[in-house]
């Protein structure tokens, strides 16, 4: 079983995506993303600290905007208007979860489609649901797995693919971009029966449910893939993925939590910021 290096492949992607930061800064554009922080989310916290880290390394100016817990929706949407209406600002993103009195759909909805850097705006899921052949965001984690299962050369037409979660963060965009790329697709929820026997059939599983070793990687087919989205702190601050016993399969691939899914996210995230400030460019909204 090989384990995937997603903090290698994440390095060679942000080589690239230095390159064309430069080029961008030779027509006196720097990309611009912000994010916009609703309350305190222990994993938003992580990805919050490692993205400002890597965009100042890659030349990207990230804000971060905090509003408090209590925040009226409101409140986020005026803000966002300000953000959409900024040409220094490129790509917007909210941290998700946001508090439950908020209602993330509208929050996505408000915007800009071209600022769109999670993919989340309902216009570019129906992109992304249509495979559209013009330049569209998408949603990051999804995009950073599918950039991993070519990197090491895992296949995808005509295999059984199973993807367990349907949030729009990464399961729905998930299935749409393994359906695109020519799987067989079975999205599967909490409400799914028989889940180990789809596990035990499944050329490639995707595991998104957000819960500690949810699922048991010894289930699986041989010779199968399996990708652990979970970020999952225990109470003795280890870091562990949904999927339990990796190690001693006869997976063919396997990612790894931290050190998998998660460096990809961070660098996609960049990549796409990189895009939408090109296409500012190519359009003259820059
Ligand atoms: N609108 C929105 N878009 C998101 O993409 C989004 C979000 N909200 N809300 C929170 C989740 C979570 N998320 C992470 C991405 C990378 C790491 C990451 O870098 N993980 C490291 C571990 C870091 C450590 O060591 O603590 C790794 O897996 O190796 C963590 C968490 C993006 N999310």
């Amino acid at each position: 079983m090989t384990m995937i290096d997603g903090q290698m492949v994440a390095t060679q992607i942000k080589q690239q995506i230095a390159k064309q930061v430069n080029e961008l800064a030779e027509l006196g554009v720097t990309p611009g993303l912000a994010v916009i922080m609703v309350g305190n989310d222990a994993a938003s916290e992580i990805y919050v600290k490692n993205k400002q880290q890597v965009a100042t390394d890659l030349g990207i100016e990230a804000n971060t905007i905090k509003m408090p817990a209590d925040t009226t929706e409101l409140a986020i949407i005026k803000k966002i208007q300000i953000l959409n209406a900024d040409p220094a600002v490129d790509a917007i993103l909210v941290q998700s979860p946001m508090p439950t009195h908020i209602n993330e759909q509208n929050i996505q909805a408000a915007i800009d489609p071209s600022k769109d850097v999670d993919g989340f705006h309902p216009y570019n899921l129906g992109q992304l649901v249509t495979d559209a052949n013009e330049y569209y965001p998408v949603a990051n984690t999804p995009r950073g797995i599918m950039r991993l299962l070519k990197w090491y050369d895992v296949k995808t037409t005509g295999k059984l693919a199973l993807v367990i979660g349907r949030s729009i963060l990464v399961g729905k965009p998930m299935a749409a971009m393994l359906t695109n790329a020519d799987a067989t697709v079975i999205t599967a929820n909490s409400q799914t029966k028989n889940l180990d026997e789809l596990i035990a059939i499944a050329d490639i599983v995707v595991v998104a449910m957000g819960k500690a070793n949810a699922i048991d990687a010894q289930k699986m087919k041989a010779g199968a893939t399996l990708i652990d989205v979970g970020i999952n702190r225990l109470a003795d601050g280890t870091l562990v993925g949904d999927v339990a016993n990796k190690n001693n399969t006869n997976l063919a691939f396997a990612t790894p939590v931290p050190g998998g899914v998660g460096p990809m996210t961070i660098a996609t995230l960049m990549e796409t910021t990189v895009e939408l400030a090109q296409q500012h460019v190519a359009h003259g909204n820059d």
